[in-house]
């Protein structure tokens, strides 16, 4: 029997419920939130506060917005999974097979690990599918996929794809999107909002990362490169840079705080605040946290804060689409399948990121 060559690749996102019910997103948010890289709490705290207050709480809630989003074919965080699947499948060919997973619900990590298990494939790509490195969710993944094979007898050869937040390609395809709107309306400001993390988190990477400085926004290096801050920052200052926006002309702040501890800031409403005092009226957003549509751009970015922007005197609130099937995106997930390693900042390689988008590295490394 000839030995099976074929690469094994396991695309990973954040998960949704499996409906929009009350009882499927209390499901989600109970396996989600007890996830001790989200909510990093000891166990006999985070128990009694995920099952027993937040996610009975806010099921209701989050599953009447859920049904707001949800499309004939379901959740678009799915929906796009699956046509990004059968993109890159037909893009890598007959040497690939190419799977979607959710870190949370379905289709799970262990399934389609096992469905690989099955077929005698001993070499794995996993690329979870967060273009900024964070423990709650890069992180996350990691461990999950680390535990599942762990029992298994023969161990196979894994590499864990990306961050991607600077890849040239999800950059571009980022700015394509934008410039679209940017060609129809004179908009005179751009926000780029990310997921937010609560802050305590942030220093945990900065341990991790040596990241030590206040102004992690403005530098990304070796030293801080897990910083999940300082990546989001870069990445904000690569699409404008791609754009030709100069940094007085666009913001960066992070969305979706849950509880009352302090998340990373600037907060995104208080920025949209400071942006209607200042006169401004024709807001371009982007959410490059996110590499689909789902719950936290559709509904939070695109329709709760615009209704605040409005309700404070603008007149334009538009959100970029998010990369979703698009072409260039599908070729941005090729290349980080098939190159042997994720480009990372170092002084000694030579990166195209570096050569295109030098204010991303800009002290020196040695
Ligand atoms: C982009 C990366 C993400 C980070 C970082 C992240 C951290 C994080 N999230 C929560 C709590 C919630 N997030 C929820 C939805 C959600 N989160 C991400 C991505 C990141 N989360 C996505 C893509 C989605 C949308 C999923 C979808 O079905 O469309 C939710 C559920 C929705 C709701 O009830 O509001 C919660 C809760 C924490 C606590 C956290 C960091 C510690
Ligand atoms: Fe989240
Ligand atoms: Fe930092």
């Amino acid at each position: 029997m000839s030995p099976i060559t074929k690469t094994g690749v396991l695309l990973v996102n954040q998960g949704t419920p499996d409906s929009p019910s009350v009882a499927d997103v209390c499901k989600y948010l109970r396996e989600f939130l007890m996830d001790e890289r989200v909510m990093d709490l000891p166990f006999l705290k985070r128990w009694p506060l995920v099952n027993l207050a937040i996610a009975p709480f806010r099921a209701p809630k989050s599953a009447k917005v859920y049904q707001q989003l949800w499309t004939p074919e379901g959740s678009p965080l799915k929906v796009y999974g699956y046509r990004v699947t059968s993109l890159l499948q037909a893009s890598l060919g007959a040497n690939y097979v190419v799977k979607l997973a959710m870190r949370y619900q379905n289709p799970a990590i262990e399934k389609a690990l096992a469905e690989f298990q099955a077929m005698g494939i001993t070499k794995l790509v996993i690329v979870p599918l967060y273009p900024q490195y964070a423990s709650a969710t890069t992180g996350s993944v990691h461990q999950k996929v680390m535990e599942t094979v762990t029992s298994w007898t023969v161990i196979p050869e894994i590499r864990f794809a990306g961050p991607f937040w600077h890849e040239p390609r999800f950059i571009r395809a980022f700015a394509k999107i934008g410039q679209k709107h940017l060609d129809r309306e004179n908009y005179e400001h751009l926000v780029f909002t990310y997921h937010g993390l609560p802050e305590r988190q942030l220093h945990q990477h900065e341990r991790y990362s040596s990241c030590q400085e206040a102004n992690c926004q403005h530098e990304l290096h070796a030293g801080n490169q897990f910083c999940y801050r300082a990546q989001c920052y870069a990445t904000s200052r690569a699409i404008a840079l791609e754009l030709g926006i100069a940094p007085e002309d666009y913001s960066v702040c992070f969305q979706s705080r849950l509880g009352r501890d302090p998340w990373i800031q600037p907060y995104t409403d208080d920025t949209l605040r400071g942006l209607a005092a200042a006169g401004l009226k024709k807001v371009l957003v982007f959410a490059p946290s996110f590499i689909a549509d789902c719950l936290e751009t559709t509904i939070e970015v695109g329709e709760e804060y615009r209704e605040l922007f409005e309700e404070l005197g603008g007149t334009h609130w538009q959100l970029v689409e998010s990369l979703n099937d698009d072409a260039s995106w599908i070729s941005c997930l090729h290349q980080l399948v098939t190159q042997q390693e994720t480009p990372r900042p170092s002084p000694k390689r030579s990166l195209t990121a570096l050569k295109k988008y030098p204010s991303l590295y800009p002290i020196s490394l040695n």
